[in-house]
């Protein structure tokens, strides 16, 4: 196989009987170190290396916009493009939820954590195109017809970008790579990683892309040695080197990242079953709710300002505040700390803020454990507590308290109900009898709900252990 310089081994073959996409399967035996493949990077795709190039650069555009308008315009010169016979080989566009109908979308993907990201991404999109595109299209520069460029057209070359760019060097920035993007993916199975000899690949362009969709866990050639991002460009080939030994006829697998399913579908259009990586969110807003169905307002206020005030925060993006399940139902710890400050008596509160100040430390579980002596200290069952708090072994058990697992109870219920009213066994009903070939969009956003709702699930095991070994009046 050559094209463009591009050299791969003898040993891969491109199997192309599958509906669903190519696979490469090792016609012989591959062992770890074999280089299969190289990618002369002048071959690649970028917004440095397209006929755009200058007007790219003359509109300031940047990160994964420029990269979708140099595969516009590559595509609209059809066969003049130096990158016809690759773009002849990709689809119209991958099946991420970004272009899915817009009701099917939101009834698919309802409750998810995609849910909010798709329709943001949609909105970001369009002003890009608004305020981008279609001025750079109408300006004549490009000497293009803007039919080649339609909101449409933007949309499908931005699911490619999302779905097979990599961040190339901090020259080239983000690029479409032949050949290099054939590779299906296998989360921490991988047998092949995409290289460089040298150069850094970090470039900042995707923290100003902020309508990116699919800013995290870009795809990025590995570096053995890196050095300070430069202007120019590194003349070195891009290398695929195998990394763990593939049987003649077995698939060859790359990694996009170690990423969950809403990531891997928002991103690349597919889910894994059984994903160690999955997450599920609970907005700050929700235990907002939470707490002032229970408590008033005043109350919600004052105690998230205090556990803002000892220096904690949840994870953020765009417009929200969240905290994070892990796969094994486990809560993150500012979520368990917060509720663990909304649950203090008044009069513990009170003096807990008079001092908070004073007990944030350098380290989190300096802070957490100042506050957990004190408040141990104040309350009246301090003695069968306080002794074990000294060597703090675990920070989330310590916070195990009752009314803190019935809180994560009842926020597991509530972010369930975001998924509507059937049940998690509904949707694993569905899932099994929903073909993954003739009803894609259908399997794998019932693969996302049914991983996130069993995350759910063992948020309430997790939480129903922990008020069970930890029979606590405090706080
Ligand atoms: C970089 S391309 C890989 C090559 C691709 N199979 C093709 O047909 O050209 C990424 C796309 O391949 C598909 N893909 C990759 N890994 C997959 C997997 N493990 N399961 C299902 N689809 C996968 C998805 O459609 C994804 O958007």
């Amino acid at each position: 196989m050559r094209a463009n310089g591009v050299v791969c081994s003898d040993a891969l073959r491109l199997d192309v009987s599958d509906p669903l996409g190519v696979h490469v399967r090792a016609v012989a035996p591959l062992h770890d170190g074999d280089l299969v493949a190289t990618i002369p990077r002048g071959a690649c795709l970028t917004p440095r290396t397209t006929g755009a190039a200058a007007a790219i650069e003359a509109a300031e555009l940047g990160g994964c916009l420029a990269l979708a308008v140099a595969v516009m315009y590559e595509r609209a010169r059809g066969a003049d493009s130096p990158w016809d016979a690759y773009l002849q080989m990709l689809p119209d566009r991958e099946s991420v939820p970004l272009v899915w109908p817009t009701d099917e979308a939101e009834c698919l993907l309802a409750g998810t954590e995609l849910d909010k990201i798709v329709k943001q991404d949609r909105e970001f999109l369009c002003e890009d195109w608004t305020e981008c595109v279609e001025p750079l299209i109408s300006s004549g520069e490009l000497d293009v017809d803007l039919d080649d460029f339609s909101l449409e057209k933007y949309f499908s070359a931005k699911t490619l970008v999302s779905s097979r760019s990599f961040q190339i060097d901090s020259y080239h920035g983000f690029g479409m790579v032949p050949l290099a993007d054939l590779f299906n993916h296998k989360t921490d199975c991988e047998h092949v990683h995409f290289t460089s000899a040298s150069d850094a690949s970090g470039s900042d362009d995707d923290e100003d892309d902020q309508s990116d969709a699919s800013a995290d866990d870009q795809s990025t050639i590995e570096n053995p040695s890196t050095s300070p991002s430069g202007s120019r460009a590194n003349n070195e080939d891009l290398e695929m080197i195998i990394v763990r030994d593939v049987s003649e006829g077995e698939e060859v697998y790359n990694t996009y990242g170690t990423m969950g399913n809403a990531a891997l579908l928002h991103r690349y259009g597919f889910t894994e079953l059984d994903n160690k990586y999955d997450i599920v969110n609970i907005d700050l807003a929700l235990v907002t709710q939470w707490c002032t169905s229970k408590f008033s307002s005043r109350h919600t206020r004052a105690r998230v300002s205090l556990w803002r005030n000892l220096g904690y925060s949840g994870c953020t993006s765009q417009d929200s505040e969240y905290f994070e399940i892990a796969y094994d139902g486990e809560p993150q710890l500012e979520l368990l700390v917060l509720l663990y400050i909304i649950n203090l008596k008044p009069d513990v509160y009170d003096r807990l803020i008079c001092v908070a100040h004073d007990f944030v430390g350098d380290e989190e579980h300096d802070t957490l454990s100042n506050v957990v002596k004190f408040v141990e200290a104040l309350s009246s069952n301090q003695n069968s507590e306080v002794n074990g708090l000294e060597k703090l072994p675990d920070e989330k058990k310590l916070l195990l308290s009752g009314s803190i697992c019935s809180a994560l109870l009842s926020l597991a219920d509530m972010r369930e109900g975001l998924f509507g009213s059937n049940t998690l066994e509904d949707d694993e009903e569905k899932l099994q009898a929903c073909s993954i070939t003739s009803e894609r969009k259908l399997y794998h956003s019932l693969v996302l709900r049914v991983s996130e709702r069993r995350i759910l699930h063992r948020l309430r095991k997790f939480a129903s252990s922990g008020s069970k070994t930890k029979k606590r009046k405090h706080p």
